[in-house]
């Protein structure tokens, strides 16, 4: 069991995501993935995390599994960089197989979604938290609860779920409109909340956000922490990119969702494919389709134009 901060929370700021460079034969290019999180170091960012959506962590074998975690741990170790494990899996038995090979690898946290495939209630979900608790063995658990779950909680029902999980250390969700901050204000202080990355000024500024598993650290980890930053001295600097980055992602990057149908990975790897920061590419593992390259190449003096201090030198 860990304590939960009060306001100050161990794991904050801007995480950037593991993205799984994926060869022609649908295999993952470790060399590239080991790339890939020397950039993420170098670029100094508040910590490192596998196996959100991005990082594909349910097109994944436990074999490979165990890789990703284990190349992640140990260059972040020798770097001193923080990192958290994804061990989500929509698969209750897999999950707990895999947060519990996870903490032996000691990382800052360890993130867990909630059982995917049959909607759980909530004393469900409190059962399954409490047994990935166990697995965890002291180390802290985050819940991945984004609006594409098949069971997301509201705030109050938020609360009422993590009272009876103190390990649960912190949520990442999608944030909402005026009334959605008031009642995260008002059901979940003292849990670490992680707002969308392009939404992270207004999780600041609304006084509830303690960071961001982010979105923006995909199109540039450099750029993103450079922007975090900015958010502690500059906070109306800091909502006026943010202003443009949902333009940019409204204008021209959500529609592919829209209109396309394709996946948030999609999207993710389509934004590090235009701030070309590593060798990740913008494909994902069959059968799920990806955005062609040359989309990227389009899009990047466009994204270039409007967020220059987003993807402009360091
Ligand atoms: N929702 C994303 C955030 C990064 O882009 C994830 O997959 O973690």
């Amino acid at each position: 069991m860990v304590d939960r901060p009060g306001t100050r929370h161990a794991i904050s700021g801007n995480w950037a995501t593991l993205l799984l460079p994926i060869d022609a034969d649908d295999g993952i290019d470790f060399a590239g993935l080991a790339e890939e999180i020397d950039v993420l170091i170098a670029a100094d960012v508040d910590g490192i995390y596998s196996n959100g959506t991005a990082g594909e962590f349910h097109n994944q074998t436990e074999v490979e599994f165990d890789a990703i975690q284990e190349l992640l741990a140990e260059r972040c170790r020798r770097a001193g960089m923080p990192f958290v494990v994804g061990a989500c899996q929509p698969d209750p038995r897999l999950s707990l197989e895999r947060v519990r090979r996870a903490a032996t690898l000691a990382p800052a946290g360890i993130q867990v979604v909630l059982p995917d495939w049959w909607p759980v209630s909530e004393p469900e979900a409190v059962d399954f938290l409490v047994m990935a608790a166990e697995a965890a063995a002291g180390v802290p658990l985050i819940l991945y609860n984004p609006p594409h779950a098949k069971r997301v909680l509201a705030p109050a029902e938020l609360a009422a779920v993590l009272a009876q999980v103190p390990d649960v250390v912190g949520v990442k969700l999608g944030d909402g409109d005026v009334a959605w901050y008031a009642e995260a204000r008002t059901h979940l202080s003292g849990i670490a909340l992680y707002v969308p990355g392009h939404h992270l000024a207004t999780g600041m500024r609304e006084g509830v956000a303690a960071g961001a598993f982010s979105n923006v650290a995909c199109l540039s980890p450099a750029g993103a922490q450079r922007w975090t930053r900015q958010m502690a001295d500059d906070l109306a600097g800091a909502l006026d990119v943010e202003r443009r980055l949902q333009a940019f992602m409204d204008e021209h990057v959500v529609p592919f969702r829209r209109d396309g149908g394709y996946s948030n990975a999609a999207l993710d790897k389509l934004l590090a494919a235009v701030g070309a920061w590593a060798p990740v590419g913008t494909r994902l593992r069959r059968p799920y389709r990806w955005i062609d390259r040359a989309e990227a190449e389009r899009l990047r003096p466009i994204a270039r134009a409007m967020l220059p201090e987003i993807l402009g030198p360091s």
